[in-house]
């Protein structure tokens, strides 16, 4: 997780035949958080896309170094697979072994048998972080994460974030709810809009 650190300079984001942002440069390193804040549509969901190497750039350079972890309202999780078959299946891909605790920790352990089809919404929350956990990576891109959480679970969410920073990972989060995070410096899209 050392090391990690995003370099973005001079990007611009098209999407259709619109102009979302242009002229967005930013350094993230080592321990740093960055939420990214701006009104429905500015473009938050697709900044995190092209960081993550899933949109390209309409104009300038995203340069990532490390692995991506992407938490958005998609959970990559096999919805015909139990819970415990879908994050098993993600262990394997991520080559990682299950770190002690987390699931208990995200109150998924009494839920493995169950089928991901039938998790609620913030059930399928917490399984998407618990397999963003497994990714071991060291840029957590967090698109809306404490969507559907109970306060419980939105607390555990920021302090897992804040873990992750303290041991040199890297998270920028696309946020509309206040999150919690020591040192998070906040980036409003439309500085950037035309
Ligand atoms: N594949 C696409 N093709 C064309 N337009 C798109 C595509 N994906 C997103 N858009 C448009 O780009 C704009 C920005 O969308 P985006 O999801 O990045 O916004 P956002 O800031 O995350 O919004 P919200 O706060 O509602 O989550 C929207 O107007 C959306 O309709």
């Amino acid at each position: 997780m050392q090391g990690a650190s995003i370099a973005i300079d001079d990007l611009a984001c098209r999407r259709g035949d619109r102009l979302l942002f242009r002229g967005l440069s930013l350094r993230l390193r080592a321990g740093e958080a960055l939420r990214v804040v701006g009104r429905n549509g500015i473009g938050k969901s697709s900044l995190l896309r092209i960081v993550a190497g899933l949109a390209p750039p309409f104009a300038g350079k995203v340069n990532a170094e490390g692995a991506i972890g992407l938490v958005d309202e998609r959970p990559a999780l096999d919805p015909a697979r139990t819970l415990g078959e879908a994050l098993a299946f993600w262990r394997q891909i991520d080559g990682a072994g299950e770190r002690n605790g987390d699931l208990g920790r995200l109150g998924l352990e009494a839920l493995l048998d169950v089928p991901v089809r039938y998790l609620s919404t913030g059930q399928k929350k917490r399984a998407a972080l618990a397999r963003l956990l497994g990714q071991e990576a060291g840029i957590w891109l967090l698109d809306e994460p404490l969507n559907g959480l109970d306060t419980h679970a939105a607390a555990l969410a920021e302090a897992l974030t804040a873990e992750h920073c303290a041991a040199g990972g890297i998270a920028l989060i696309a946020s509309h709810q206040p999150f919690a995070l020591p040192g998070m410096a906040t980036l409003a899209l439309s500085d950037y809009t035309t």
